[in-house]
């Protein structure tokens, strides 16, 4: 079949203030599982700290910084979550562990995971509907960080085709 340049995940997610305010976009430059392990006595283990798997990926590093730049993007850390976080201990907790983070999301290393048993580069991007942190569902701004993402998708476009001819 027709092989692949680049896998693009692309969404919402939430921002971890003050770093990805509600609207803003975020290019991971990296993906990170933050919930894949186990839970010791001794606090969360990765998979990688029990003795297999991979717990992050990295994204093409000029591709990052092309997009960021021509979206206005904010670059850093996308972690992906199994469970929406939904207090400020959770974030806090986050946070420490991943000090880079600067969202978090639901699909964005599933799909690295995929991209990379292909061989094929990945690119997370992704407009902030809400804040990390305790739960409100009505702050959430879903069609405003849709908008958001529709706008930053275009250019993001722009520069994967460029970035296809050059490299
Ligand atoms: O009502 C809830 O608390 C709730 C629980 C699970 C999932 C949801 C979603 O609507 C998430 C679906 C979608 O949005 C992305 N997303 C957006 N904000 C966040 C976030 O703060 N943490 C994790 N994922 C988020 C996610 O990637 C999904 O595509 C709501």
């Amino acid at each position: 079949g027709q092989p692949y340049d680049l896998v693009v995940s692309a969404g919402i997610g939430g921002g971890f203030p003050p770093d990805a305010p509600v609207g803003s976009v975020v290019v991971a430059d990296e993906i990170t599982v933050a919930d894949l392990g186990a839970e010791t006595p001794d606090g969360f283990v990765p998979v990688t700290g029990l003795g297999f798997g991979t717990v992050s990926h990295q994204p093409p590093r000029p591709l990052v910084r092309d997009v960021a730049a021509a979206t206005g993007g904010v670059t850093g850390t996308v972690l992906t979550v199994s469970t929406v976080t939904g207090s400020a201990a959770r974030a806090a907790e986050l946070r420490a562990r991943h000090p880079g983070a600067v969202a978090e999301a639901m699909e964005g290393f599933g799909v690295a995971e995929a991209a990379a048993a292909h061989g094929c580069p990945v690119l997370e991007i992704r407009t902030v509907s809400n804040p990390v942190g305790p739960r409100d569902r009505a702050a959430w701004r879903i069609p405003e960080a849709l908008a958001a993402l529709t706008e930053a998708f275009g250019k993001t476009v722009l520069v994967v085709e460029s970035w296809k001819r050059n490299d």
